[in-house]
């Protein structure tokens, strides 16, 4: 079972990372896409954790490096094929979390039609709060996100936005994609999207539930 004390061994033991993408109609239309009549899905690997005291490092080929404030779910009991009644019994909890992306790099691979890897799924690219156990969120589809740089609000948004409900996701998901204990879903972002610079200071929280903060380093070349 998952709990707070022994979530970041399931994170060091390296468990997938599903990430939901437009599904916020506001962040949709703020980078000209359309909002989608499917999820659509990307993937980080495990290595693009990191967690509060560690920096978020913008990768040497990244001139324009985003912030993404989105709602996490953490997989307590694996399955496939899960149907939307019983997903939320797949829920061991929750976690904050930032898709931080290379737009730059984004846009290239949009444009010649080539996968997100570059742009997503880098070292460090999925910076993550403490776990939240399910309690503290009694309904993931209605707690507020927000994120700031440097003191300054860039987004707020609430989860009942989303295109498609958590739900649905883990449903949909689990029919592509086996769901196993310890797997994170991010599950998109709301607008205000924007570019972050080396030294600057992210905060990011779930309304009266938790708060995080990371700087941001440029990597160092080697
Ligand atoms: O890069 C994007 O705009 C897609 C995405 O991850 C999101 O909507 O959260
Ligand atoms: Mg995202």
């Amino acid at each position: 079972m998952i709990t707070t004390r022994n979530i970041s061994r399931f994170w060091e033991w390296g468990r997938k990372i599903i990430c939901v993408g437009r599904n916020y109609a506001d962040h949709a239309k703020e980078l000209n896409n359309p909002v989608p009549t499917e999820p659509v899905l990307f993937l980080k690997p495990p290595s693009a954790y990191v967690t509060q005291g560690s920096p978020i490092l913008v990768p040497s080929y990244c001139r324009d490096l985003h912030h993404e404030v989105e709602l996490g779910v953490v997989i307590g009991r694996g399955g496939t094929d899960i149907p939307q009644g019983s997903a939320m019994d797949h829920v061991a909890g929750y976690a904050l979390c930032l898709d931080m992306t290379a737009r730059d790099v984004q846009d290239v691979c949009k444009s010649k039609g080539l996968p997100w890897t570059l742009a997503k799924a880098f070292n460090t690219s999925c910076p993550v709060s403490e776990f939240i156990p399910r309690e503290r969120i009694p309904d993931p589809g209605n707690v507020t996100l927000w994120l700031k740089v440097n003191d300054q609000m860039r987004q707020k948004g609430c989860t009942d936005q989303m295109v498609f409900s958590v739900p649905h996701l883990i449903s949909y998901i689990s029919g592509i994609i086996t769901l196993e204990e310890g797997d994170l879903i991010l599950t998109g972002t709301p607008r205000g999207v924007s570019a972050v610079q080396e030294h600057d200071e992210l905060q990011a929280g779930i309304q009266d539930v938790v708060t995080m903060s990371f700087k941001v380093n440029r990597k160092e070349h080697q």
